[in-house]
């Protein structure tokens, strides 16, 4: 890993906007302790964010969510320069884009930051196609490599050979799709996205919801995501902040959100997690691909799992029953050493629980280690392991579940 992939590419520093004349008084009033509603009545300003820091990183979907008015859209737009700071900086790969001029930031907005919103404004005089390379054009890019991106993005979204559609023939959610592929086919490395897809039907939604993590899956791109919806926020976000009144009240990934959140705010948010609905970790268990017996070597292993494209794998005794976990890279480092034994690349440390363990009780397993968690039955045999991905949208499903609840968990990977 490089230095430079370690640096967040977005930091927001104590940024804050008021709308109105008395900015500055208002912020102090703030600081002092008055409510949102209490220095609106005062200075007659309102304050649209308030002291909002936090970074995001390359390659991270980071999600902001907050009921109607808490802020949520002011911040995505001063994260652009779309609107002006009252106070406060937003660094994009260090470079405070207050102190930029003005051409700077709409270069960056055309190539390094794109915005797509609700109704993704598509142009219902152009074709698929060329709405799909619009964005290019403004770039400058040639015809023909604007018809080679532009198609390569409708491919991905599911539109081959449609591009010469108009927009107004269009479903709702195929021009969401039309939506996506413009932002994709601009090549911009973050992409700013407004409630994308609040404005369709819970179906589609989710659809849309699983092209969009299929293909950040590809592409990874860093996205910042506003929706006002807990559930795409938990299913989407490797992080999660919640605003109210303008300010951040918590950060923290899907996990740490469920299992510790930081006031009675963000508990009556998350209420509607009933985790009696999806019950055991039995719900949401899968089966590993592969596993490793302890008495294989390292050249083995490495091979297997190279083959299965997995990073990391349970490692077994001849029972099966669970002995650790080891990491590709730490297994070729033992082959490189001239190792034979695996024993030195098994991290033993992994948690394990019962099928019938209530998530509520798996779920803090994952807040300090990111590790899958292995599930043992009969004779202590490992029966399936449980990831992250899968635990999230366990829960997220038994938010919209019937009482009875399905098993039908999604098993993407979101870790
Ligand atoms: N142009 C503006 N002029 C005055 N006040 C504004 C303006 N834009 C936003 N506000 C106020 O700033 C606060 C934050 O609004 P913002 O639109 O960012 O919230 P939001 O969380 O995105 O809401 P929604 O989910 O309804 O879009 C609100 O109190 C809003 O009334």
């Amino acid at each position: 890993m490089t230095d430079n992939a370690l640096e967040p590419l977005i930091r927001v520093e104590k940024l804050s906007k008021v709308f109105g004349r008395q900015g500055r008084r208002a912020l102090e009033l703030r600081r002092s302790g008055r409510s949102k509603a209490e220095v609106e009545k005062q200075t007659g300003s309102t304050i649209g964010v308030f002291e909002a820091s936090f970074e995001v990183c390359r390659g991270e979907i980071f999600v902001i969510i907050g009921l109607s008015g808490s802020g949520k859209s002011t911040l995505l737009r001063l994260i652009n320069r779309l609107i002006e700071p009252t106070e406060g900086e937003v660094y994009v790969e260090g470079e405070p884009i207050s102190r930029m001029p003005a051409g700077r930031v709409r270069e960056i907005r055309r190539k390094k930051m794109g915005m797509v919103f609700q109704h993704f404004g598509l142009l219902p005089n152009r074709s698929v196609l060329e709405n799909i390379t619009f964005g290019l054009e403004i770039q400058g890019v040639c015809a023909q490599e604007r018809l080679r991106r532009g198609e390569e993005a409708l491919e991905m979204v599911g539109l081959e050979g449609q591009g010469a559609k108009r927009i107004g023939e269009l479903s709702g959610g195929m021009k969401q799709r039309v939506g996506l592929a413009r932002a994709l086919a601009t090549g911009q490395e973050i992409l700013l996205m407004d409630e994308p897809f609040s404005a369709l039907d819970p179906l589609i939604r989710r659809d849309m919801q699983n092209l969009f993590l299929d293909i950040q899956g590809e592409i990874r791109r860093t996205v910042v995501f506003v929706t006002h919806d807990l559930d795409e926020a938990l299913r989407l976000g490797h992080r999660v902040a919640i605003m109210r009144d303008g300010e951040i009240v918590q950060v923290g990934n899907p996990e740490e959100i469920l299992t510790s959140p930081a006031d009675e705010y963000v508990e009556r948010f998350i209420e509607d997690v009933d985790y009696a609905k999806v019950r055991s970790a039995e719900a949401v268990m899968v089966d590993p691909k592969e596993v490793a017996y302890e008495a294989e070597g390292p050249r083995v292993v490495l091979r297997r799992m190279k083959r299965a494209g997995m990073s990391s794998i349970f490692v077994v005794d001849a029972e099966r029953r669970p002995v650790g976990l080891c990491e590709a890279e730490e297994v070729a480092r033992l082959l490189e050493s001239g190792e034979r034994s695996l024993s030195g690349a098994i991290d033993r440390s992994v948690p394990s629980v019962r099928p019938d363990t209530p998530l509520r009780e798996v779920l803090p397993l994952f807040v300090e280690r990111k590790l899958p968690v292995a599930v043992v039955g009969e004779r202590g045999r490992l029966e399936g392991i449980v990831v992250r991905g899968a635990l999230i949208a366990g829960l997220v499903a038994s938010m919209n579940a019937p009482a009875s609840g399905s098993n039908e968990v999604e098993h993407e990977a979101l870790s």
